[in-house]
């Protein structure tokens, strides 16, 4: 059995914790939630069979297996980095904080120095194992859309573009790099970040962001060229209930990539 820690117990959190109540090869023993949030988080997890301890930080005798992030971009600096110079495999789904230039340079030295390794789950994204690849042989262009309901983009700098109450058709809000788009969006451009980081890097993948009064789905389409040939791949994913600005599969992939750490065979 693996023993977890998870980092940040909102929609993705609570949805994962429900998922992994089925796999007895995986226990979450503690959830790090933000300062002040505590009473807040065991209340999310009262219905729990066995709910795991709610702490602000990892005690600093504690030893998980892994520990997975699902909080935002503030937690990689706060918990992952430290985490990983500790020696823990960390799992993040808030891979937009990479946008910060230097942080990937140093999330390798911390896992370099404890010796583990930091994944960066592909969340509501397909594809990006067939992107990485086709890097291998070099890429030309990779062009991202990301097209989202409009309440997914309140409390968001779209909200200076447009009025999203009032639009009546699908509305640009942003054009530009993948780096921008994930400083600027960071609850809605970890996608645009994971593709680039697989593909032509940060700041040569282009990002257009919509917002759509017309749709329910938080589509996100890519087009990618390069030596490999070409491929395009539209997902259309369901956003959660409990945050719309976030797609249900992200919730799946933290649950398969969990799984294929403890489960014989990994796909
Ligand atoms: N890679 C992907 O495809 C996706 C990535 N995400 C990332 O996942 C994050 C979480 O998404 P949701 O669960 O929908 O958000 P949410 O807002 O429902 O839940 C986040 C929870 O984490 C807690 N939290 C925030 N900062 C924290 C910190 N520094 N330490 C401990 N707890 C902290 C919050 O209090 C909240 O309870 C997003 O902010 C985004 O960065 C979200 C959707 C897709
Ligand atoms: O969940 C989604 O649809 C994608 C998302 O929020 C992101 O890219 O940050």
């Amino acid at each position: 059995m693996l023993n977890i820690t998870m980092i940040g117990c909102g929609a993705i959190g609570v949805g994962v914790l429900e998922l992994l109540e089925r796999d007895p090869q995986l226990c979450v023993d503690y959830v790090i939630a933000s300062p002040g949030s505590e009473e807040l988080v065991r209340q999310r997890l009262a219905c729990f069979k066995n709910p795991p301890q709610v702490l602000t930080a990892l005690p600093a005798d504690a030893r998980p297996d892994l520990l997975v992030e699902c909080a935002g971009h503030r937690a990689i600096e706060e918990h992952v980095l430290p985490a990983l110079e500790r020696g823990i495999a960390c799992l993040i789904v808030s891979v937009g904080a990479l946008s910060e230039v230097g942080l990937v340079e140093r999330l390798e030295a911390a896992a370099e120095l404890g010796r583990t390794r930091i994944e960066l789950l592909p969340g509501a994204i397909g594809g990006i194992d067939a992107l990485s690849a086709a890097k291998v042989g070099g890429l030309d262009s990779v062009n991202y859309t990301g097209r989202k309901p409009a309440r997914a983009w309140k409390n968001t700098p779209g909200e200076l573009v447009c009025n999203l109450d009032s639009i009546t058709e699908a509305t640009v809000i942003f054009q530009g790099s993948a780096r921008e788009a994930a400083h600027l969006y960071p609850k809605n451009a970890n996608v645009a970040a994971t593709l680039s980081l697989a593909g032509l890097g940060l700041d040569r993948t282009h990002v257009t962001l919509i917002a759509d009064p017309l749709s329910e789905e938080n589509v996100h389409h890519f087009e990618a060229r390069g030596a490999f040939g070409g491929f395009e791949l539209s997902l259309r994913g369901k956003p959660l209930q409990a945050n719309p600005k976030t797609s249900a599969l992200t919730v799946y992939s933290v649950v398969r990539a969990l799984g294929n750490h403890a489960h014989a065979i990994s796909i």
